[in-house]
């Protein structure tokens, strides 16, 4: 909720982890890109992240591609809340299950102390009032992403009125605000412009931006500098 935009870099290992220790982001978040949008790393992977970090920046972790079922995604958050990382991420995937999901767990989130992200897809259709669906829900924030890795970005999908829009509906809730979606270094001056609270890569930290190979740090380094 600063003015200054952050950045957030998924990684899918320790190893890939370790190789930021010069250029940590401001979130590092975990996910296993090889299975999806928001693919889950094994907790203990996870618990092993945010031990080595320990501290020195915040960290997230996604729980999967998930369908929208409280049974499903309720001992999802559970189990990502017991490896102690700072934030979970939870994919709002659409569908006619999404809103009652939604209520079934709002109890749940307003009474964790691990704050709860909810992501919603620029390439999924929802009900208008999605986000202020989310908002009541009690998330601590709402980033927009891409659920297909085909190409096609962020910036591909939403226009800026609608990017504009959206930071401004999630700001002025007091929530965090995060935009990603194989976003291209190249877009950092123009994202930056809307003042979200934070970008998120994966797909531009990577060679060829093949968002299932390793990670370079060297790139890395170039997106912190891009947001200096
Ligand atoms: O949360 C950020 C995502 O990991 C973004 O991944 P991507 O840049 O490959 O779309």
């Amino acid at each position: 909720m600063s003015n200054n935009t952050k950045w957030l870099a998924s990684v899918q290992s320790l190893e890939e982890a370790q190789s930021l220790n010069g250029c940590l982001p401001d979130i590092l978040d975990m996910k296993q890109p090889a299975k999806g949008a928001l693919g889950a790393l094994p907790v203990d992977i996870v618990e092993d992240i945010v031990k080595s970090v320990s501290g020195r920046c915040l960290t997230s972790a996604t729980i999967g591609d998930l369908p929208m079922q409280f049974d499903v995604i309720e001992p999802a958050i559970m189990n990502m809340v017991g490896t102690g990382v700072d934030y979970v991420k939870i994919g709002l995937f659409g569908g006619e299950e999404q809103a009652d999901c939604l209520q079934a767990l709002t109890p749940v989130i307003k009474q964790l102390t691990t704050p709860v992200i909810a992501v919603i897809f620029a390439d999924r259709n929802y009900e208008t009032d999605v986000i202020e669906q989310v908002l009541k829900a009690g998330f601590s924030g709402v980033m927009v992403d891409t659920a297909e890795k085909n190409g096609r970005s962020l910036l591909d999908l939403w226009s800026i009125d609608a990017l504009t829009a959206f930071v401004n509906i999630v700001k002025n809730a007091e929530s965090l605000c995060g935009l990603a979606g194989a976003l291209r270094i190249e877009d950092i001056a123009t994202l930056r412009a809307l003042k979200p609270d934070y970008l998120g890569f994966r797909s531009a930290l990577c060679p060829e931006r093949r968002r299932n190979a390793s990670l370079s740090a060297t790139l890395a380094q170039t997106i912190a500098s891009e947001l200096e």
